[in-house]
């Protein structure tokens, strides 16, 4: 009813996503820092939590969820990151392509590619809200790709192409990496890999790209948010650097929710 708190309209539970995400130790250190002790972190993956957003969105019911930008649900929704007056999110970061070592030895046209890979949230936008839309993420890549020729020629102009050479890359099924992975495998199977795109947690993504399983990932989600994945591999793979700049994690609700802060889940 209208004089329940939101923690009582929400039955206290925050719909998180995968268990292995940085954003998810983040909300916890939310959880602590501001005293939420009656509330649940809800685990999950992505796609859950996006299907359980739409699900109380379309009936415009109360739901706190883990987001982060770019994402196509601010597109899709009129949403908004609650206020984090204790920063337990900290500030905007990038997205980083982190490469096994001895790549650059073993394949530098890939090595050069994954160097040169740079887009906006815009560009990552795009591809999301196809995949958004029903296209398949290979089709949604493929027609980014030649749709900004230009922008992919600043990543392979002066890069011989190869002959089949076998190349592995790592993902989470997060949407903004179903997007960059698969318009980074495209562009590599266009210089003549032949590339597998492999579905991971973030845990073993990164382990596999420490011991070498993977060649690649890029979704280095740092200085912060893959900082425990970093320190523990330190020395084990080479960071090339930000992909994507201007990214956001936090709690996100509906516009119509009259809440603005974490504070007011203390109700
Ligand atoms: C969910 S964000 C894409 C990355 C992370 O939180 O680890």
């Amino acid at each position: 009813n209208e004089n329940a708190t939101i923690g009582e309209k929400v039955d206290y539970e925050i719909i998180g996503i995968d268990p292995g995400a940085g954003l998810m130790k983040a909300t916890n250190q939310a959880i602590s820092d501001y005293e939420l002790s009656d509330w649940t972190l809800v685990e999950g993956s992505s796609a859950a939590m996006t299907a359980a957003l739409k699900k109380a969105y379309d009936k415009e019911e109360p739901i706190i969820v883990t987001g982060w930008t770019p994402h196509w649900m601010f597109t899709a929704y009129d949403l908004k990151y609650l206020e984090d007056p204790k920063g337990s999110y900290g500030e905007d970061e990038n997205i980083h392509s982190i490469v096994r070592n001895g790549l650059k030895e073993d394949m530098p046209e890939a090595y050069e590619v994954l160097d040169n890979f740079h887009w906006t949230t815009e560009d990552m936008g795009v591809v999301m809200m196809d995949i958004y839309e029903g296209e398949s993420p290979e089709k949604a890549a493929e027609s980014w790709v030649e749709e900004n020729a230009d922008k992919v020629s600043e990543w392979t102009d002066g890069v011989d192409s190869v002959d089949g050479d076998k190349i592995k890359i790592g993902y989470v099924a997060w949407d903004s990496e179903i997007a960059s992975t698969n318009v980074v495998g495209q562009v590599l199977t266009d210089l003549g890999y032949d590339v597998t795109l492999s579905q991971v947690e973030a845990g073993p993504m990164w382990t596999g790209v420490a011991d070498g399983s993977l060649d690649a990932h890029i979704a280095g989600w740092l200085p912060i948010t893959h900082e425990d994945y970093a320190s523990k591999y330190e020395g084990q793979f080479e960071d090339l650097g930000a992909n994507l700049e201007g990214t956001k994690l936090g709690l996100v609700v509906p516009s119509y929710m009259d809440i603005d802060s974490i504070e007011d889940l203390k109700e």
